[in-house]
Order: C-alpha cells, then sequence, then structure tokens
C-alpha cells in the first residue's frame, strides 16, 4: 500500500475508487465499506483507496472536546494494508480544507488529485465547509464529473449502530467482549517495555510494563485475561491495568505477566490483545494479600485460555 502524507505528494496515480471516513477503529462498520471498495476496484481494473484525515477534523473545530482515538495512525494503516487497498491518502486537515465548499473538495482533491471513478461513504458521511456535503452533494456531483457514489447503509449488531462512539465508549468501560464483536477485533495496546519496580519478579509473577497513553483511548483499571505478543508469537497472559495502589503511586502503566514465559524484555515492542476484564484494580494491605489475589487472577487466566487451546 502505499502512503500520501500530502495532497502536494500525490502525483502519478492510476485511477481510483476510494472509500470515504475517518475510520478510526477500522470497525465492523467501516471494513464493509472498505472490502467493497476493494472488491469494486478489482472488478472495475482500478485502484483501491482509503482517503482518511491525519488529524481529528474536530481539533480544527473550536470549542468541541478532542477526541480520543482508538488506532494509531500506523496502526490504522497496517490493518487497512491488510485489507488489499493500494493508496492511502492520509492528508493533514488544514484550514484551506476546512474552508473549501463541497463542490470545490469534490473538484480539487477527489476528481482532479485522486482521479476518483467511484466512491464508497458512510450514510453519515460529511464533508467541506461547514460539514455541508453530503451523501446527496456527492450523488449530484458525481453525475457532472462521472463517477459513481456508493452509500453505505447504517450497519448494526444487536440493534445498535456500530461507530467509532460506541466502541470508545466500550473502551471506556472495559467491555471487552462487546469491543471485540463491533470491532471485529480484539482492541490491543502496543509499546515498549519499560523497567519497573523489579518487584514483580521477587513475588512470583514478573510482568512486562508498557505505558499508557492517555490521549487514546484506554481500557479503565483493572485485571484482564489476554495475549501478549512478542516477536511474532502470541502468548497466552494475564494483565493489569493500573497504578499499583499497593505498592505506591504510580502512573498508569499496563503490565502483563505471560504465563509459561521467563525472558527478558525490556527494550522491546510487545502488543497486549485484551479478551475480557475480570476485576477492578484494589489496594490490598500489603504485598502478602496482592500475592494471594495475583494467584487467583493467574488461574482464573489460566482456566480461559485452556478452554481455548491457547494454553
Ligand atoms: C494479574 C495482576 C493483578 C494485579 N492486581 C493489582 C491490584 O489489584 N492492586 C495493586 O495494587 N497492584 C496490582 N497488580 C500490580 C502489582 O502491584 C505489580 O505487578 C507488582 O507491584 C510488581 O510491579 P513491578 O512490575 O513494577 O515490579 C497486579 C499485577 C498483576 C500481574
Ligand atoms: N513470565 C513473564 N511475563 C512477563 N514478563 C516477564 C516474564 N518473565 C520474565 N519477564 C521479564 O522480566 C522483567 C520483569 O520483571 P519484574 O520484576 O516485574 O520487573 P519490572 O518491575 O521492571 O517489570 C521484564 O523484563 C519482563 O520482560
Amino acid at each position: 500500500m502505499k502512503i500520501f502524507n500530502s495532497l502536494e505528494e500525490v502525483n502519478g496515480i492510476q485511477p481510483t475508487v476510494v472509500a470515504l471516513g475517518n475510520f478510526d477503529g477500522v470497525h465492523k462498520g467501516h471494513q464493509q465499506i472498505i472490502e467493497r471498495t476493494v472488491r469494486s476496484a478489482q472488478d472495475m481494473g482500478l485502484k483501491s483507496a482509503v482517503f482518511t484525515f491525519s488529524n481529528h477534523t474536530r481539533t480544527l473545530l473550536k470549542n468541541l472536546p478532542a477526541v480520543k482515538n482508538i488506532l494509531y495512525a500506523e496502526e490504522k494503516a497496517k490493518i487497512i494494508e491488510t485489507m488489499g487497498i493500494d493508496y492511502m491518502f492520509n492528508i493533514p486537515f488544514t484550514n484551506d480544507i476546512l474552508t473549501m465548499s463541497p463542490e470545490d473538495f469534490i473538484k480539487d482533491i477527489l476528481v482532479d488529485k485522486f482521479k476518483i471513478r467511484e466512491a464508497y461513504c458512510g450514510f453519515n458521511y460529511s464533508f467541506g465547509y461547514k460539514a455541508k456535503g453530503t451523501p446527496e452533494v456527492l450523488m449530484h456531483e458525481g453525475l457532472k464529473h462521472g463517477f459513481g457514489i456508493h452509500v453505505q447503509e447504517p450497519y448494526k449488531i444487536d440493534n445498535i449502530i456500530v461507530s467509532s462512539t460506541y466502541i470508545r465508549n466500550l473502551i471506556a468501560e472495559g467491555d471487552m467482549e462487546r469491543c471485540m464483536k463491533f470491532m471485529g477485533r480484539m482492541y490491543s495496546i502496543g509499546g515498549e517495555v519499560v523497567v519497573g519496580n523489579k518487584l514483580g519478579r521477587t513475588i512470583g509473577f514478573p510482568t512486562s510494563n508498557i505505558m499508557i497513553d492517555e490521549t487514546m483511548a484506554t481500557p479503565p483499571n483493572g485485571v484482564y485475561i489476554t495475549y501478549c505478543t512478542y516477536n511474532g508469537v502470541k502468548y497466552p497472559s494475564v494483565t493489569n491495568v493500573g497504578v499499583k495502589p499497593t505498592v505506591g503511586i504510580y502512573n498508569k502503566n499496563i503490565e502483563t505477566h505471560i504465563f509459561n514465559f521467563d525472558r527478558e524484555l525490556y527494550g522491546k515492542q510487545i502488543r497486549v490483545e485484551f479478551i475480557k476484564r475480570t476485576r477492578e484494580e484494589r489496594k490490598f494491605s500489603g504485598i502478602e494479600e496482592l500475592s494471594k489475589q495475583i494467584e487467583s487472577d493467574c488461574i482464573m487466566a489460566k482456566a480461559y485460555h485452556r478452554e481455548k487451546g491457547s494454553l
């Protein structure tokens, strides 16, 4: 997949079928749009493309609180790439674009820059000055410029419309199983293993610690059944998200104890996938009580992994 990080970089491309949207989380609804885009491009001998803004459009619009993203731009690009997309237009949302009329946006960007032949978007896609651009405007302009437009109807699960906002709320509530159902993929956090208190190994539960980026959507403090991927291998693990109130005052981080594993991972990249939250993080009377609880957390997590055949 070729990624274009500005409009100026977009040159010498083949005609395209473009999926339009922010695609944060690349959830089940997004996947419908992207899959259709890929299929249609293959059928028509065109290139498939995704057009997103690299910064959240709300950050330029005043008085709107910053939205926490589900995925980093690189993670989003990787997922989209595996779905078979040829080009990703990852364009900064600037004041110039903000003030563009929907008609200019379509002509200058979609038609002239992206050589669009077909467009796929969600039922609530909006663009252009004061978000006046709608799927109806795209249809009207498409007739003029000779491209087709396909509007994805609301994609529902359990009669709820799948949306990035709904998924952000599921993450904030720690409902990882539902998150998996709506996103079509486990919620995960990746990062570099950092040094902790070096206490874990002394109580029999060494953990690999990674920092949490609070600008991103993060799960609440608590204990989770997880997988930990290191070096391309997926290991069953159990994870604490929180501030370790029993042993001191720390920044929120995540630490995962990998079953049947004994390797130093400082400085290495790991990714933790969240299956299920099992309890809240608590302040125990001391290390002894904490260790006993961690032991039963491990028993519960191991039983789950055994049942799933991953241990
Ligand atoms: C499964 C699991 C559950 C945990 N639950 C708690 C908890 O409820 N309260 C708490 O203060 N710390 C909890 N911890 C964090 C421990 O305090 C921490 O792992 C220990 O202090 C070692 O930290 P270190 O990695 O910085 O050496 C938990 C850790 C694990 C692995
Ligand atoms: N089973 C395991 N699960 C997770 N990390 C492990 C495991 N065995 C060894 N490690 C490694 O041991 C170190 C963690 O030990 P610990 O005493 O908890 O130190 P820290 O407080 O620095 O996390 C990390 O480098 C981690 O990668």
